[in-house]
């Protein structure tokens, strides 16, 4: 498998090729992606005794989509202090991530980085696990950008999430991707307008925290100081 068409370092010296070549490696990236994250599903759910389809059924076209995110970390002046990492600890809402960078941080020399996201974890009941990461500043090259391309794979917002290993009181509990999708645009967006992100929390549904809870997903609240999860369990 080939890396993306344009090296992320042409992104600024090449402008006025910019647009072209990003729709090209997007169209690419597209391509490959499809043919990856299919594959990268279909071995889940073979290695787990499901049917072949079982994961990849309910990533069709459909809302949400996948995201193709371009980032560019801007190099520093000075390495700033290490309490405040590059990017902070946190895990991915959807299925899979496809992570393409060859820069310090996450990176795979001349591969991919997959990382699971929460969506796979409450679906396994933590079989598979969502993949904690952060970027430190020990590993960045703080005086050159750094640029990075992940790839957000996401199921169907209609998709039960309900554990496949839940107990039998929580058998009847749906959890839609939609609903959990909402929950973390809440955290993400709504924590900006508190001090500790804890306001954000005040409207979501009590009952679904606590199975969020229970399925052990909220280490990925660790990082929006959310010690206001502790009160509804
Ligand atoms: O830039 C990277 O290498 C990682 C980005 C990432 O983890 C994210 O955007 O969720
Ligand atoms: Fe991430």
């Amino acid at each position: 498998m080939e890396f993306p068409l344009i090296s992320l370092r042409d992104f600024e010296s090449d402008f006025p090729n910019l647009a072209k070549q990003t729709l090209k490696a997007s169209q690419e990236m597209y391509e490959m992606r499809t043919l990856s994250d299919s594959c990268v599903l279909f071995c889940f759910s073979w290695h787990m005794g499901l049917p072949k389809d079982f994961f990849t059924s309910s990533h069709q076209d459909s809302l949400p989509g996948n995201t193709l995110k371009f980032i560019k970390y801007p190099k520093l002046a000075i390495k700033p202090d290490d309490a405040v990492p590059c990017l902070t600890k946190h895990t991915d809402w959807g299925s899979i991530t496809l992570l393409f960078t060859d820069s310090p941080g996450l990176e795979l020399p001349g591969g991919i980085v997959i990382n699971i996201g929460d969506a796979l974890s409450l679906w396994t009941g933590q079989q598979l696990k969502s993949t904690m990461h952060c970027i430190s500043w020990e590993k960045v090259l703080v005086d050159q950008d750094r640029y990075s391309m992940p790839c957000f794979v996401h199921p169907n917002f209609t998709t039960n999430l309900r554990s496949l290993r839940a107990p039998e009181s929580m058998e009847a509990k749906e959890i839609t991707y939609k609903k959990y999708y909402n929950f973390r645009m809440k955290l993400t967006w709504g924590s900006l307008q508190g001090d500790d992100g804890a306001g954000a929390l005040e409207d979501v549904e009590k009952e679904l925290l606590s199975y969020i809870n229970s399925l052990g997903v909220t280490r990925t609240l660790e990082s929006h100081a959310l010690t206001r999860t502790e009160e509804v369990q």
